[in-house]
This record gives structure tokens, C-alpha cells and sequence, in this order.
């Protein structure tokens, strides 16, 4: 059955260096999608390389591959495991194809697998940007390239053992980052090039296409605004469309898409005040879409979004799924089911809109969103992957949602975007600036902004969580008297590398800082999949021989050696002594989305008025269910009451990774000063704090 694979048409065309391109013959290269999240950037960087791609599930078989006359392969990464009980299935046969094949992350194991090395879930996990050396001499994936790299890591799992068939040519402090075939056009990378986190990853894709793979780059990208206007137009027919409009990028050029293409009569654009939106933000929107000749109309239903409830999935213990009502809005803690339940009820309210208009005769009618694809695919829509994993359910992306788009009622023509692509393509349609690069907002609003919970969160192991946090911030005074804390110190050192320690080491001789768990769970995004855990602040009397450098390179650290850390902030004021062991009760209730609303509203005043909207790409402003300062005495006669304020000033181009905001750098430190100044006018605040962490491993919104 596999005789074909014997012939080397493909391999040998592929590396030929000396062969024409053949204009006839299309260069196709095939993604494996495991379940990756960054599957749809590895296809647009391929694409943008000019070589057309094609995306197949992990499981295709070779004899599909084969048919498609491929380039090269490459096998993404996913929210899986390459040891879980039953890691989703490839064919052997890829691997003898002859095709070029490229691993990242998950593929990376896989390949290590396939050879016979050994991955395994070490004590180390990475997350974020880190530097990696990399073997730049005879070696065509880093040709042209420095040893010293900045990538993008994500995973839990790491490379053990190289058969010896593979060659290590790329490592993060101990561990093996990158693998070569001593014969074969195999590689494999633990880091992802496809994203922007890694610096030069663009450079090692080229390479693996042109060099690798003898790609010659024949593929154009066509013109995507003709190709959206066709697909309203083929879609909608001599039909109607309601637009849902936000006033943010996507849904306002989306609609002045669909107004291009059908004609403005033909589009009903709707505005929805859910009870979560910032202070004044409707007037500004109705303005705006007026600016560009849309008349939106507001349908004011806080009220009915307070009191909504959905139908969900639940799982037992067992693993069975159960179907059950969620709380009331007002009253709800997990964040999938706020999302759940907002995503319902903006269709719901649509769909009784949708019914009206029918019955006025616009017919057939169509519900349009501007939705993109890191909202489908962190939603795990199928619609983009076989395998990725829930990281977070968008609420253009809820069941109610999937259920209309079945019926094919559902128009989407930017679902293949991301928001850099989103924002060219709006000022290709001549809409102004000031709109195209204005911050997103997410559609549930602050409701997602706001950590609502009941009881703190104090699992069996928070309070040893606290001890080890407590040997990393007096790291260098731990390694003199070693005795009680040894089994701390052995376990952040095999998490760790020497670099990591030196810096360990140094910061905790030079000023004293304090890390403190807090009994509060968020959402993050790690190793391609969910994670909801613990964060940390870190805070120190030392404020001004604490630079912002040392503070971020020090919150990388804590959740590489602690895994149920996600985040990590910086509380302004004076140090957090003792522990933090209750929340203020917190639900989605008027006064509570009211104090958010305000301290939202001074912190990005401050940033308008010194003109530094555009310094970053957004700045959530959090708030958490945590009253600072009590100690344990206090506990009992005062309870917890207040609730602090979290600024998440992010810096990224298309929100699949980024960097939170360095103070100092894109944020002037006075700018800073005055927006704590300003948010602490608030009252019911205690404190404001400075989120630390990247995407991943956290996400751009806390939740
Ligand atoms: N308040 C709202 N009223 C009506 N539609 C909304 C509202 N909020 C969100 N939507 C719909 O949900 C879609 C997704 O929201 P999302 O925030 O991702 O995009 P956006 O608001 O258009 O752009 P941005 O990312 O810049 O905020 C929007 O494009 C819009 O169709
Ligand atoms: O309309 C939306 N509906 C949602 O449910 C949603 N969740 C996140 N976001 C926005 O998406 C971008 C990436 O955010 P995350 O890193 O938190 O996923 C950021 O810009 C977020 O504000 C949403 N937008
Ligand atoms: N990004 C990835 O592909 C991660 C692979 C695997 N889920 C891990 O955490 O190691
Ligand atoms: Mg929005």
C-alpha cells in the first residue's frame, strides 16, 4: 500500500535548489493542526512568506498528504499532551514521505517520540519570552541568524532524551529547545517562530520554506477586501443584515464592509447596553458610527443582561456531561458562565430583533458579527480546529451562537482576521484613524473585568505556596542558613537555571521584597490550554532600588517554579506583610460595576489627556476582591470590605501573545504616579496593583 512512498518526487523537487519555479505548479505546505492556538498564525506567517498553505487535522493520513503534492509539513502545537493516556493520532507514514517537516512545540515532541527519544512533564514549565542559543553554523533552519535568540515558549513538557538519530541544536538554559535529523529534512522546535514574541521567527520560517523546503514563493495574497466584499454579497444575496455593533475596530469595519457591498439600506446596525459598558461609552459610539454614515440604534437592556441565565454543559466527576441552568448573572462566580451567559443573551435579544425585522418583510435576514479568529479559536469553535482546547468561550462564539450559524443565518466576514489585519483593511475603506486604532473592548464588558467570588480560594497546598514565595524573595539569605528550607531550595533550583539563581541571589541580597499569594483563581493561557490558578503580587518598601526590569524578570520566574501561578502584579505603596487569606464578597451588582466603571474611567483619562492611547495596544482595569492590609487580628472584627484595582497595560500587535507595558518605557512613570493617585479617589478601593505577566501565560483580560 505504501509503495508510492518509496518514490522521492516530493522530497527531491522540494530541495532541489537549482529548479525553476514552475508557475503552474502551486507550492502548497500543510499545516497539522493538534489543537494549536497559534494554528491560524502559522498559515497567515506561511502565507505572508508567499507560499499557500493548507490546514489538516493532526490525524490526516499520509496517503491524503501525499495527494496534495505538499512542499513541506508542518505539525503545530496543542493543548495535548504527547504522553496523555491517548494522545491524539498521527500516521507514521508522514514521516516517510520524504516531505521537509517542521515540529512546534507539541509537533516537536512528536517527532522526538517518533524517533524514540523521551518527553516528559518536568519541574520546570516555561511561559513567555525567554532567550535561547541556538546552533546557527551548518545548520540551514538558523542560517543568517545570531545564537542568541528572544522566542516564545509555552509548554509543561520537555525533551528528555535525543535518539541518536536527532541532534540537539538549540537549548533554554538546560533544557533542549530545537532538534535536527542527522539525514533527513526533519526538524523540530520546543519555541514557536510563528508568533511575534519570537523576535526572529519570521527568519527561521523563511529558511524552513525557502532553504529547507526549496519553496520559491509563487503565492500572492489577494486582495482580501475584494474576496470579503464577494462573500457579503454571495451570502446575503438580495437579503438583510443586523449588524451587531460595539463602536470597537471589528464590528465598525465589518459594517462599513457590509454597507459597502450591499448598500447602507440594506444593513440594520444595533448597539447593545448590556449594564457593562465604561462610563459615556454609548454616546461616543453612536457618534462615531455617525461620523461614518451608520445610524446605530441602542437597545438599552442592562436589566435583562443582569438577570439572564443560560442552559450549560456541565461535567460530573466521573467525566459524564450533564446539562443544567447557571445562576442568575447578578449572583454568578465562574467566569465560563458569565460568558455563557452574556454570549445567550446578546443572541437571544438579537434573535427577537431578527424576528421583528422578518416580519416587516426584510427577508431572508442576517445576523452579522465582527467576529475574528483568536475569538473562535480560544473558543475552541470547530470551525477552526479539530483539537484546541477551551481556553476562555467569546461571547460571539457561545452556543446560542454556533446554533444560528449552523442554520447558516450567521454572517462573519472578517472570522479569518486577526486585529492588526483588521485595522489595514479599515483604513483601506477610508475609516479614520482615530476609529481604526482605537483600544478594543471586549463584548462582555467589565462583567469579565470584575473577579467575583465568595470565599477565598485556600487549597491544601497555599499555604507551603506562601513558604516557597517566601525563600525565592529571601533567596540569598535561604542559601546561607539552608537548614529549614532545603527541600524550597532544591525545588526552585531544579526549576531554574544557574541565570535564573544569580538573579535570584542577587536581587534578594541588594533589597527586600516581599511575594504574596493571593486566594484568588484567574484565567491564563498555557501550554496551548486553560489554566485558572492562583496569582501573586509582589511588593517591597525598596520601591526605588526596585527597577521595573528586575520586577518583571522576577515575575517570569514565580510561575516556571510554581505551576498553579498564572500571574503575577505589583502592588504600589508600601510592602504587603502576612499572608492574604479572605475576599471581599464580590458578584456582578450595580455599585460593584459602578466602582469599576470609575476607576476605569480615571485610569484612562490620565493616559488620554498625556496623549498615550497609542503608547500601548490596551489597559484592562481589574478589580479584584482583595482588601490589603488587615492582619490576622483585624480579620475577625473588621471584615474584609474593600476591593483593589489591577492595571493591565498591554503592548501586542495581533492579542495571540504580548508583553504587559514596561513603566518607564511606554508608560512615563509621573503618568503612572497620577494614575494611582486618580484611581484611589475611588472609594471602597484599597489598593492598585501592576499586572507582571505576559501572554501567555496570562491572557490580555483577568477573569
Ligand atoms: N455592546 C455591543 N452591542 C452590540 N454588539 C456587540 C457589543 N459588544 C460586542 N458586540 C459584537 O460582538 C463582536 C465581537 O466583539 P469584539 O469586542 O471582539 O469586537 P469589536 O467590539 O467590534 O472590536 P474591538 O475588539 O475593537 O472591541 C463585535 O464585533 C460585535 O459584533
Ligand atoms: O468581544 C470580545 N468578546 C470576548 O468574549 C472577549 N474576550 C476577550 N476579548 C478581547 O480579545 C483580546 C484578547 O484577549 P485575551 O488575551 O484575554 O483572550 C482582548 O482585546 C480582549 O479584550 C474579547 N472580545
Ligand atoms: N504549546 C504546546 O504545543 C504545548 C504542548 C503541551 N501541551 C505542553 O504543555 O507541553
Ligand atoms: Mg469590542
Amino acid at each position: 500500500m505504501w509503495a508510492f512512498l518509496a518514490t522521492p518526487t516530493l522530497h527531491m523537487a522540494a530541495t532541489s535548489e537549482s529548479a525553476k519555479p514552475d508557475e503552474e505548479v502551486q507550492e502548497l505546505v500543510a499545516i497539522l493542526d493538534a489543537g494549536a492556538q497559534y494554528g491560524k498564525v502559522i498559515d497567515r506567517r506561511v502565507r505572508e512568506l508567499n507560499v499557500n498553505t493548507i490546514i489538516f487535522p493532526l490525524e490526516t493520513s499520509a496517503e491524503e498528504l501525499y495527494h496534495n503534492n505538499l512542499k513541506a509539513l508542518i505539525i503545530s502545537g496543542s493543548g495535548n499532551s504527547v504522553n496523555d493516556s491517548s494522545p491524539i493520532h498521527y500516521d507514521p507514514n508522514i514521516f516517510s514521505l520524504g516531505v521537509p517537516i517542521l515540529g512546534i512545540c507539541y509537533g516537536f515532541h512528536t517527532i522526538i517520540k517518533h524517533y524514540g527519544g523521551e518527553v516528559s512533564k518536568g519541574m520546570m514549565r516555561e511561559d513567555g519570552q525567554f532567550e535561547v542559543i541556538l546552533e546557527t553554523d551548518n545548520n540551514s533552519l538558523f542560517e543568517s541568524m545570531e545564537r542568541n535568540q528572544q522566542v516564545l515558549l509555552t509548554h509543561g513538557d520537555s525533551v528528555k532524551t535525543v535518539p541518536d538519530c536527532l541532534k540537539a541544536i538549540g537549548w533554554s538554559g538546560e533544557l533542549i529547545t530545537a532538534v535536527h535529523h542527522i539525514t533527513d529534512p526533519v526538524y523540530g522546535v520546543q519555541f514557536h517562530p510563528e508568533v511575534d514574541l519570537t523576535i526572529n521567527g519570521r527568519q527561521i520560517l523563511k529558511n524552513f520554506l525557502y532553504q529547507i523546503s526549496g519553496c520559491h514563493g509563487s503565492y500572492h495574497l489577494s486582495s482580501r477586501e475584494a474576496s470579503c466584499l464577494e462573500y457579503i454579497r454571495d451570502k446575503v444575496g438580495e437579503g438583510h443584515v443586523l449588524s451587531l455593533v460595539s463602536g470597537g475596530v471589528d464590528s465598525t469595519v465589518s459594517t462599513a464592509l457590509i454597507s459597502k457591498a450591499l448598500g447602507p439600506n440594506k444593513v440594520t446596525a444595533v448597539h447593545i447596553d448590556n449594564g457593562f459598558l465604561r462610563k459615556n461609552e454609548i454616546e461616543q459610539v453612536v457618534a462615531s458610527l455617525a461620523r461614518l454614515g451608520i445610524s446605530a440604534q441602542v437597545i438599552r437592556a442592562s436589566l435583562r443582561f443582569s438577570s439572564a441565565s443560560t442552559i450549560m454543559n456541565y461535567r460530573d466527576k466521573d467525566g459524564s456531561i450533564f446539562r443544567q441552568a447557571t445562576p442568575l448573572l447578578n449572583t454568578v462566580i465562574n467566569p465560563e458562565e458569565k460568558r455563557h451567559i452574556i454570549g445567550d443573551a446578546f443572541v437571544t435579544l438579537a434573535s427577537s430583533m431578527l424576528k421583528e425585522l422578518d416580519s416587516k418583510g426584510k427577508r431572508p435576514i442576517f445576523l452579522a458579527q465582527g467576529t475574528l479568529r483568536p475569538d473562535l479559536i480560544e473558543s475552541a469553535s470547530s470551525l477552526v480546529s479539530a483539537n484546541a482546547h477551551v481556553i476562555k468561550t467569546h461571547h460571539n462564539d457561545s452556543p446560542l451562537v454556533r446554533e444560528l450559524r449552523k442554520q447558516g443565518l450567521v454572517l462573519e466576514p472578517l472570522s479569518d482576521f486577526h486585529k492588526d489585519e483588521v485595522r489595514q483593511l479599515g483604513l483601506s475603506l477610508d475609516i479614520p484613524e482615530s476609529i481604526v486604532n482605537r483600544h478594543p473592548f471586549p463584548g462582555p464588558g467589565l462583567a469579565i473585568r470584575i473577579i467575583c467570588q465568595e470565599e477565598a480560594i485556600i487549597r491544601e497546598d497555599f499555604s507551603t505556596i506562601n513558604s516557597i514565595l517566601n525563600t525565592i524573595a529571601t533567596y540569598a539569605q535561604c542559601l546561607e542558613k539552608p537548614s529549614s528550607v532545603l527541600q524550597f531550595l532544591s525545588m526552585i533550583q531544579d526549576c531554574t537555571s544557574s541565570n535564573d539563581q544569580a538573579f535570584l541571589s542577587e536581587l534578594s541580597a541588594s533589597l527586600t521584597y516581599f511575594i504574596t499569594l493571593l486566594p484568588i483563581y484567574t484565567v491564563g493561557v498555557q501550554g496551548d490550554s486553560r489554566s485558572y490558578s492562583y496569582a501573586a503580587v509582589i511588593s517591597s518598601d525598596d520601591e526605588s532600588k526596585f527597577s521595573w526590569k528586575d520586577r518583571m524578570k522576577l515575575a517570569k520566574l514565580l510561575p516556571k517554579i510554581l505551576h498553579t501561578i498564572n500571574r503575577v502584579v505589583w502592588g504600589f505603596g508600601k510592602a504587603i506583610y502576612g499572608p492574604v487569606c479572605d475576599v471581599t464578597p464580590t458578584h456582578l451588582t450595580t455599585g460593584i460595576i459602578a466602582t469599576l466603571r470609575e476607576a476605569d474611567h480615571q485610569a484612562h483619562s490620565v493616559l488620554a489627556s498625556h496623549g498615550l492611547m497609542g503608547s500601548i495596544s490596551q489597559m484592562p482595569v481589574v478589580l479584584i476582591p482583595i482588601h490589603f492590609d488587615r492582619n490576622y487580628q483585624e480579620i475577625a472584627a473588621f471584615p474584609s470590605c474593600q476591593r483593589s484595582v489591577v492595571l493591565r497595560p498591554f503592548v501586542t500587535c495581533d492579542f495571540m501573545t504580548g508583553v504587559p507595558a514596561m513603566p518607564g518605557e511606554h508608560i512615563p512613570l509621573q503618568v503612572l504616579d497620577e494614575m494611582v493617585a486618580a484611581i484611589k479617589q475611588v472609594p471602597g478601593l484599597s489598593r492598585v496593583l501592576y499586572n507582571l505577566t505576559p501572554k501567555p501565560p496570562g491572557t490580555t483580560e483577568w477573569e
